[in-house]
């Protein structure tokens, strides 16, 4: 049975961030993923994480000036010492949560600027290799254009290749059947294929990005096939309610309470 994480970022928005922890443990959860966690104070985060009883599935790196539009700056060859800041930043995060992977976004940049994938290979083999002391993964997710125009990491196929090609044991994909499903289709043969490099998974039903309940894919028969694949990660639901939060949650009641 897969291992659901409710995403504090867009799940129990209807509390403030740090009480969305007990809303999530109250609902079933034993598990929970947010964008980022470095507006509040790292004692706090652990604490609220703890206190419910929740495991840290995940989160992302710091993007650089989110509110200015960054989404992360891997690609980006004149931002390698914030690169190299923003893991340091980090660290404390994933040490109080515990958390075993983190996204490392890319940035917005053209894949096909020699500089802009010769900064990205270099970026991401410098979080992989940071990180690896700490146990922690490095995770790279491919996101559609609709929701994140220009961003340089857009293709499945082209992260499969280059965790392949780098060959580092920490990098992993984060597969986000969202993403997948807008930009190539086929979900269930690329699960397949590239289960063997999946850190993480992320859900939302398409194109609307609310609850995995409705639309283009039979989610029930996704989770099946992450059990058939052996899948042993977390399933981020990385979802906009489309009312309350706990209304909306009749999908999961089968999986309310899963081993953490
Ligand atoms: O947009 C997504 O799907 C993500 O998972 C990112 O972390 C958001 O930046
Ligand atoms: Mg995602």
């Amino acid at each position: 049975m897969p291992r659901f994480a409710a995403n504090l970022t867009l799940m129990f928005n209807e509390v403030p961030f740090l009480d969305r922890f007990e809303a999530a443990a109250k609902a079933g959860f034993t598990a929970v993923e947010f964008l980022f966690p470095y507006a509040y104070p790292v004692e706090e985060i652990g604490k609220r994480l703890h206190g419910n009883g929740l495991t840290q599935a995940l989160f992302n790196l710091p993007p650089g000036n989110w509110d200015a539009g960054e989404k992360g700056f891997a690609a980006l060859p004149e931002r390698f010492d914030d690169l190299k800041q923003s893991l340091v930043t980090a660290l404390p995060y994933a040490r109080a949560t515990g958390v075993k992977r983190l996204h490392l976004m890319a940035g917005l940049a053209d894949r096909k600027d020699p500089k802009a994938l010769a900064a990205f290979r270099k970026s991401v083999t410098h979080a992989a290799e940071f990180f690896a002391p700490h146990g922690i993964d490095v995770v790279l997710e491919p996101l559609n254009a609709r929701n994140t125009p220009n961003y340089f990491l857009n293709d499945f196929g082209f992260a499969r290749d280059m965790i392949q090609d780098l060959k580092i044991p920490n990098l992993k994909l984060q597969f986000d059947i969202y993403h997948c499903q807008i930009l190539h289709g086929d979900v269930t043969m690329r699960l397949r294929e590239m289960m063997p490099i999946t850190g993480h998974v992320q859900i939302a039903s398409i194109p609307s990005r609310h609850e995995p309940d409705d639309e283009e894919l039979n989610y029930p028969f996704l989770f099946a096939e992450l059990d058939r694949l052996g899948y042993d990660g977390f399933v981020g639901c990385e979802y906009n309610p489309r009312g309350k939060t706990t209304d909306g949650l009749a999908w999961f009641k089968p999986y309310a309470g899963a081993r953490p």
